[in-house]
């Protein structure tokens, strides 16, 4: 088993959805899937009755974080965290939202305390929490707010990436919709994206020289102009803002041919001008290995790269290979020396 000095801080995520089942089924297979030490923030009266569900044999140790690593050789250590929620499978709640977000906040607030070493992020559903008066897109905006609130030296700019064996990707406009990209894409924001990228895959992954490719907005980039102007008035001159700092940028490049294997040995990572244009590429090649790792920010963060999958929650048909991928990750990128 991967060993680290300080436990992984993992949320608890939508209880309706998969989270609690992936997180179940990661602890139960620890040995084999070489997971570094991690506690859970929840309700452990909840992920008792979802083992149960499952038919999981998984006992768990209500602890604090500190005390996580002396037993998680034989309990699931869950710190107790956020209001007691019910185990219904594929039943969102608004009155879950409390703590879903509770444990997010306490999982970060762990990290700012020296109590774990990053935060793994299970799944949670967008649109309930939005209901529920939550005003940020997702956990990456969330997240970025935390860490403008509680570290000091900012801001940070949180920056999503998607890290696959087999390809890495960033969006530079995340949870928005696609009729807002073009005036949300401006040449600064194309050029922090690209620094953070760039700085992060040397300091945390270990590139020595980053190759980045920056996808178009447009078709065919653009086509000189023909079918549209942002490749050649916002993106173009981005890329010379990166390429003069002495980062290796390629682009802005047509996207519908840049995910193909041979594209793909050309580039370290691909930046895309919207969520879908380089999410679908990623998840389409590495579903099950992919994680979700927040770049840019002062603290570790990975999650899985897949959703609630309300569907498969308490059936045991959901795969935890994303989620362990995300503790391997995580341990790494906090501990170096981890593996
Ligand atoms: N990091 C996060 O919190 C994320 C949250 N979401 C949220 O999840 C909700 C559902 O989103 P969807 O687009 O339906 O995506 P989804 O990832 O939940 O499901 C897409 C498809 O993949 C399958 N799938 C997902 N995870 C799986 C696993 N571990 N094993 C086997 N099959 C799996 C599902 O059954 C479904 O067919 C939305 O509310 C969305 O906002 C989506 C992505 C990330
Ligand atoms: N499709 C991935 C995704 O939307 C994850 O968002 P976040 O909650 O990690 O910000």
């Amino acid at each position: 088993m991967v060993s680290v000095k300080t436990p992984l801080a993992v949320t608890c995520g939508e209880p309706a959805g998969i989270g609690p089942d992936i997180t179940l089924m990661s602890w139960a297979a620890r040995k084999t899937l070489s997971l570094p030490t991690f506690y859970l923030r929840g309700d452990p009266g909840f992920i008792g009755r979802r083992a149960r569900r499952l038919g999981l044999d998984v006992p768990v140790q209500v602890v604090e974080p500190e005390e996580a690593i002396g037993c998680f050789s034989k309990y699931l250590p869950v710190v107790a965290t956020g209001d007691p929620v019910d185990d219904r499978p594929g039943e969102e709640a608004e009155e879950t939202a409390h703590a879903v977000i509770a444990s997010i906040e306490a999982s970060v607030q762990d990290v700012r305390e020296g109590r774990a070493g990053g935060v793994v992020t299970n799944p949670i559903n967008k649109a309930a929490l939005y209901s529920a008066g939550f005003t940020y897109p997702g956990h990456t905006e969330f997240l970025g707010h935390l860490a403008n609130t509680h570290w000091p030296d900012g801001p940070y700019l949180p920056v999503m990436m998607i890290a696959g064996p087999e390809l890495m990707v960033v969006p530079i406009t995340i949870h928005i919709a696609l009729k807002d990209v073009p005036l949300a894409l401006t040449e600064d924001l194309i050029v922090e994206t690209g620094r953070i990228t760039a700085n992060d895959m040397k300091t945390r992954f270990g590139f020595s020289a980053p190759r980045l490719a920056f996808c178009g907005l447009n078709p065919h980039a653009g086509e000189n102009g023909a079918m549209g102007t942002e490749d050649q008035s916002v993106i173009a001159p981005a890329l010379e803002r990166l390429r003069s700092e002495g980062i290796d940028v390629t682009g802005p490049l047509p996207a519908d041919t840049m995910f193909h294997p041979q594209a793909r040995q050309q580039y370290d990572c691909a930046l895309g001008m919207y969520h879908d244009q380089v999410l679908v590429p990623a998840k389409t090649i590495g579903f099950d290995e992919s994680v979700n790792v927040t770049l840019g920010l002062p603290f570790v963060r990975t999650s899985p790269d897949h959703g609630t999958a309300y569907a498969l929650a308490g059936s045991g048909k959901a795969r935890p290979d994303s989620f362990a991928a995300s503790l391997r990750m995580a341990a790494v990128l906090s501990d170096p020396s981890t593996l």
